[in-house]
């Protein structure tokens, strides 16, 4: 059993992860929501790996998580393929709140648009890292990151908690070796590779929110 675990953790590859998240995107750009889900599992996987005391982001990624793979899993699953038709499915029967909270706080709009945040800090981070020294800190690049994006969305607490644990990130090196992708000059063209992808993913979306005036989502 601890063999099997081992040999689970071993194959653990930030590269494929990330290669989710580039077919993540159909061929008529819609966002494909098993492959963005699928993603976000790869990384709260990879975030559990560097500690327990990132655990309170990973419980909340978990259960967003849940609860778009329960809308798929549902009887009007067929919806949920791409964010284009639940948004259009979702606004066209009334399932989202859209002033306050309601009847549906579990919309599956709502839900996404918490990812869809998320997705800009990775952006961010990833960009950080990618262009970042061999002495840089990484509590540092992702707390920028975090101000710049997310912070914004979430009550104090919510910014301490998130910045101090940061804080417990490890350094460089060891972020780039638990990565699993090679030396670190494969890391970096590993997130060369990834990010434009990443970007279009996250520009995709937001587009699509803010044409029909969902960006603010209660
Ligand atoms: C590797 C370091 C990990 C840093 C993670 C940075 C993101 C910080 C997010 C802090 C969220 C704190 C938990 C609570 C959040 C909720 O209040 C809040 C609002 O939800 P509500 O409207 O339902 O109430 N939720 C959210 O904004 C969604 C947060 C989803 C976070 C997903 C984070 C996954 C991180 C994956 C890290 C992978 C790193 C890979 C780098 C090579």
């Amino acid at each position: 059993m601890a063999d099997a675990v081992m040999a689970e953790d071993q194959k653990f590859c930030l590269r494929e992860v990330l290669d989710t998240f580039k077919s993540c995107l159909s061929e008529d750009k819609e966002v494909l929501i098993d492959q963005y889900v699928a993603g976000w599992r790869g990384l709260v996987r990879f975030m559990n790996s560097l500690g327990t005391i990132f655990s309170f982001i990973s419980k909340d990624a978990v259960s967003k998580i849940q609860i778009m793979v329960n809308h798929r899993n549902g009887e009007n699953g067929v919806q949920y393929i791409t964010v284009q038709s639940m948004v259009k499915y979702e606004l066209d029967n009334g399932l989202v709140d859209i002033t306050k909270r309601g009847s549906y706080p579990e919309s599956g709009c709502r839900t996404l648009l918490r990812l869809h945040r998320a997705l800009r800090w990775l952006e961010l981070f990833l960009e950080r890292l990618r262009t970042s020294a061999e002495d840089s800190k990484t509590s540092v690049m992702c707390s920028e990151a975090y101000n710049e994006s997310l912070a914004k969305y979430h009550p104090w607490l919510i910014r301490k908690a998130s910045n101090m644990a940061f804080c417990a990130l490890p350094g460089r090196p060891t972020f780039f070796e638990v990565m699993n992708v090679g030396t670190p000059e494969q890391v970096v063209a590993m997130l060369g590779d990834a990010l434009p992808l990443i970007s279009e993913v996250y520009q995709v979306t937001e587009e699509l929110y803010s044409k029909h005036d969902l960006l603010d989502l209660p």
